[in-house]
């Protein structure tokens, strides 16, 4: 039983669903939660329900905005896969979907945004029939949800958002962070991508919501990434101290969703990035061999693995960037509180929490490891003394 079919018939007995760990009472509503009972929860959630719902509605319209590209890269002939512009415009499309639309619905908070993108090759010789061709799937994308139809947006308005997202974020005050398209390798091959939004308040990430247009609405478990249509395109979203839920794409119904709490590694199963150049495969196969773990990894694009672990899919993420490489805090905040608030734990190799508050990029200790916290204890042991084991083995 998959989830649109759980949500289309309440009747059924939602207690099957695997996503489900509460009543459906339970249901994304912070008014069936008693003060008294869990106060930091009500405090937490309602603090940031209105960032949170400019956010869910920022995200949904820039995915529908990489749907579109995204259909139109895969159905274009060979030749023109060859050319990558789709993919920019999508990219720098999303950020000023994102950007503008915050803005529009947030309108009284002063606005901070750290994004991944900039306008500074639209601005170049060349760049001006690329910025034409965004401001255009912009507007048509604003027009067809009727959202702020009371202006066009001009190409200085695009190149305005986009460069909103220029702040350098840090450990006082708000930001806003963005990925426009995690995964844009994955984006291009028709694969996983994610639109990741998170709020830093004073260096804390306290709001994330993720947008996952291609990943299931059920397990993928085992490596299925592949579903019938319309079976496709969830949303996470996460407050802190509120947990995390997950809705399909185009439905308002929201379910709890939690991390598969196994503490036996035989159970567990791996994620780890599709492209071999952003992680170190070898070390993670040596530390889930170390572990006991059986299943093979399933290895898929994006911040798209954050969410699928958050509602149990698999049990560990492990990232090995290659020497050298610094991580950017658009790549994993809003994955980070997803996994959190559903019960995970996410940290570098010494253990830490990451520490979002230095600005545009991540201060780590060598790798990021998510996992669930019976787990979590056994599986840093594994990752430390695989890496001692490559490192005298060089
Ligand atoms: N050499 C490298 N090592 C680690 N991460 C890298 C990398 N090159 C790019 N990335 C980051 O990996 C992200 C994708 O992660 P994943 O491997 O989980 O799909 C990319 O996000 P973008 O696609 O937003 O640029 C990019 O920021
Ligand atoms: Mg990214
Ligand atoms: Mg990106
Ligand atoms: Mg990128």
């Amino acid at each position: 039983m998959n989830l649109v079919s759980i949500i289309a018939k309440p009747e059924i007995t939602i207690t099957k669903n695997p996503y489900l760990v509460s009543s459906p009472l339970l249901f994304f509503s912070n008014k069936t939660k008693s003060e008294t009972s869990i106060p930091r929860v009500l405090f937490s959630s309602m603090s940031y329900n209105k960032e949170l719902a400019a956010a869910k509605k920022a995200v949904s319209l820039a995915a529908r905005l990489c749907q579109k590209m995204q259909k139109a890269i895969l159905q274009s002939d060979v030749q023109s896969k060859s050319d990558k512009s789709p993919v920019t415009v999508a990219d720098y499309g999303s950020q000023a979907l994102v950007s503008y639309a915050l803005q529009r619905e947030l309108p009284s908070e002063q606005f901070s945004l750290v994004a991944e993108e900039d306008s500074e090759d639209l601005l170049k010789d060349g760049g001006q029939e690329t910025l034409e061709r965004i401001t255009k799937l912009v507007n048509d994308i604003l027009a067809s949800d009727g959202s702020y139809s009371d202006c066009t947006l001009s190409t200085e308005d695009i190149v305005k958002a986009i460069d909103c997202g220029k702040s350098e974020g840090g450990s006082r005050g708000r930001h806003w962070v963005l990925d426009p398209i995690d995964g844009t390798k994955g984006f291009l091959r028709g694969n996983q991508y994610a639109i990741a939004l998170a709020l830093l308040d004073e260096g804390t990430v306290v709001l994330g919501v993720l947008a996952c247009p291609n990943l299931p609405l059920t397990s993928i478990a085992g490596g299925s990434q592949h579903s019938l249509p319309g079976e496709v395109g969830c949303l996470f979203f996460s407050v802190v101290g509120g947990g995390t839920y997950m809705q399909p794409l185009d439905s308002s119904s929201a379910v709890k969703v939690q991390v598969n709490a196994t503490d036996n590694p035989e159970e567990a199963s791996l994620f780890e990035s599709y492209e071999a150049a952003h992680s170190m495969h070898d070390l993670s196969s040596s530390i889930v061999k170390k572990l006991g773990v059986k299943a093979p990894p399933v290895r898929i694009d994006s911040q798209a693995k954050y969410g699928a672990l958050s509602r149990g899919d698999g049990v560990i993420y492990l990232r090995f960037p290659h020497k050298g490489y610094r991580e950017k805090i658009w790549d994993h905040a809003a994955g980070c509180i997803v996994v959190s608030e559903a019960g995970g734990l996410v940290t570098d190799v010494a253990g830490n929490p990451l520490d979002f508050s230095k600005g545009r990029y991540l201060d780590l200790d060598t790798g990021i490891i998510v996992t669930n916290q019976k787990l979590m204890p056994s599986l840093l042991k594994a990752v430390r003394e695989s890496i001692e084991e490559k490192a005298s083995s060089l």
